[in-house]
């Protein structure tokens, strides 16, 4: 099957943080393209790949990146797919707030789906929600996280007073 969801991202300095969301994607059995797309220094490929992600089979985009993150608000300016906004603590950030609230506070009409700072694991969970809304194998894999999630906690309590 082709890719589903595609991760872009400002820098391959993001990848440390953005490698979280392709994880958790294989574990939940959907497919990625993961490439390296920056609205500031690659206009025209920001373009080329928000223009075409549709019609290509993506689904959902994933779109991190730091500082005055203007990637994934333009990006979402452009294609018809949902996309998510990982705001990530770059070296040269302000703590990054200034990635936040660059990726959180788009203007009326053009929404950004935005995770926590440095929350790509989140953005691949809620990208695989999306396509698992429409595809039952992979809605099964994400009821399984959950109770796995649930029975590490509640196996977590029960050693916690013994
Ligand atoms: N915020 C953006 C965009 C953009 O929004 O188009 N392009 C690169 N960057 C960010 O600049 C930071 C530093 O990048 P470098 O490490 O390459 O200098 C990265 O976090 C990247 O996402």
């Amino acid at each position: 099957m082709s890719a589903q969801v595609g991760i872009i991202m400002g820098s391959d300095s993001d990848w440390p943080v953005m490698k979280e969301a392709a994880e958790i994607l294989d574990e939940l059995g959907v497919e990625y393209e993961k490439e390296i797309i920056s609205a500031h220094r690659t206009p025209e490929r920001m373009m080329d790949y928000a223009k075409n992600a549709h019609s290509r089979g993506i689904k959902v985009i994933v779109a991190g990146a730091g500082g005055a993150a203007h990637l994934p608000g333009m990006t979402a300016s452009i294609t018809p797919l949902p996309v998510i906004g990982v705001p990530v603590k770059s070296s040269n950030s302000i703590d990054g707030w200034d990635s936040v609230l660059s990726i959180l506070q788009m203007p009326g009409g053009v929404p950004v789906a935005t995770v926590a700072l440095d929350g790509a694991k989140n953005a691949g969970i809620l990208a695989a929600q999306i396509i698992g809304s429409g595809d039952h194998s992979v809605l099964t894999k994400i009821e399984a996280y959950k109770k796995s999630l649930k029975e590490k906690v509640l196996d977590k309590a029960e050693k916690f007073n013994k």
